[in-house]
């Protein structure tokens, strides 16, 4: 896999305020991105140095081997043509009807009207919403807006989709359906993905890799799998326990200690450890009882990830056995 965007200590800054500071990111070919913080980390300033919409104030952006930083405008709009991007508001032309939102950039690119007729109808299709060809954006729902500005960014054929918030306007259902999209366009047509996103369990459904963005810096990054297997930073283990309910907050777990006076562990889950099994062996063997009282389980890919927090009940040197046990299979984590 070779990088297609690549930054080398870019920085940004607007005035006093720094919006990025030294970002060193790289994003392969055909892969699906996923740039995840809070309100003001910095993500749409960073992908707004992708298709040069900011120019860096230092360091290097590399689209396709080419630094960007240092191109003029003229030779900016070939870079842009190569990149489609999606918003968060649609940001559709209310005056035009689907079929004139999706056939605008192709106009723009000096396409023929023929040829304009055939790509809008082969994207409406794509996108799922032919039907819908003259209605205009007003008569859509959410999704449906989504899905005319997926196919309006799809329309000139970019390597690179940027989706900045692409799902944040919508529910979760309806998410779940951009979201499919988006990942049918990134394994049909190889399409690069950098999602923006403030919700990990957007980064769950759709990303390969993840980079956390905190203060205008890159915190931690990975396969989705490390960073929701073993979360480094303060700021990622919250974003990942938004999705795994990996720990009882601090109301939850008052409110389970006065339900369940045993002593309480969190064990995480993973396909590749049999807890189920040393679970069953062990309470048997040590005369100890286990009753689940918080966690979950998701699919990450193809396999199933979580934790679980767990009441042992049983003689202080039996539920001491038990948790050495688990431990040969899982991490287990006492409360105190
Ligand atoms: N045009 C601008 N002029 C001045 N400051 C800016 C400008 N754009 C962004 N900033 C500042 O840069 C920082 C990063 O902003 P940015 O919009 O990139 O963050 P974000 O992570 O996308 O936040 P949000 O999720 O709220 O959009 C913020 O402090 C913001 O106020």
């Amino acid at each position: 896999m070779s990088p297609i965007i690549e930054f080398r200590g870019a920085g940004k800054t607007f005035g006093d305020v720094t919006a990025l500071a030294g970002v060193d990111l790289s994003i392969d070919a055909g892969e699906i991105y996923a740039v995840i913080g809070h309100s003001g980390a910095g993500k749409s300033t960073l992908v707004r140095l992708i298709n040069a919409l900011e120019r860096a104030t230092s360091g290097e952006v590399l689209v396709d081997g080419v630094d960007i930083t240092k191109l003029p405008e003229r030779r900016l709009r070939e870079v842009r043509l190569g990149i489609g991007m999606v918003f968060q508001q649609f940001n559709l032309m209310r005056s035009r009807t689907v079929f004139g939102n999706v056939a605008y950039p192709l106009k723009i690119a000096g396409w023929a009207k023929a040829d304009r007729e055939r790509r809008v109808a082969e994207l409406l299709r794509f996108v799922g919403i032919a039907e819908k060809a003259w209605q205009y954006p007003d008569q859509l729902s959410g999704g449906q807006k989504q899905r005319v500005g997926i196919a309006r960014a799809l329309a000139t054929n970019p390597k690179i989709l940027l989706a900045d918030e692409s799902t944040s306007a919508l529910d979760p259902e309806t998410t779940g359906e951009v979201l499919r999209l988006l990942k049918r366009v990134n394994s049909e047509f190889g399409v690069t993905i950098v999602v923006i996103t403030h919700e990990m369990e957007v980064v769950r459904e759709i990303a390969d890799r993840v980079a956390v963005l905190k203060d205008g810096k890159v915190i931690e990054h990975g396969t989705v799998r490390e960073v929701f297997a073993s979360p480094q930073e303060p700021t990622t283990r919250k974003f990942v326990e938004t999705v795994l309910r990996a720990r009882p907050g601090s109301a939850d777990l008052a409110r389970i200690r006065q339900r369940h006076p045993g002593r309480l562990v969190i064990a995480r889950i993973s396909d590749d450890r049999r807890i189920g099994t040393v679970l069953s062996e062990a309470t048997s063997r040590y005369d100890v009882r286990f009753e689940v009282v918080h966690g979950g389980v998701k699919e990450l890919g193809s396999t199933s990830f979580g934790s679980l927090t767990l009441e042992l009940t049983g003689a202080d040197a039996a539920v001491d056995k038990l948790i050495a046990d688990l431990r040969t299979t899982t991490d287990v984590e006492e409360l105190a």
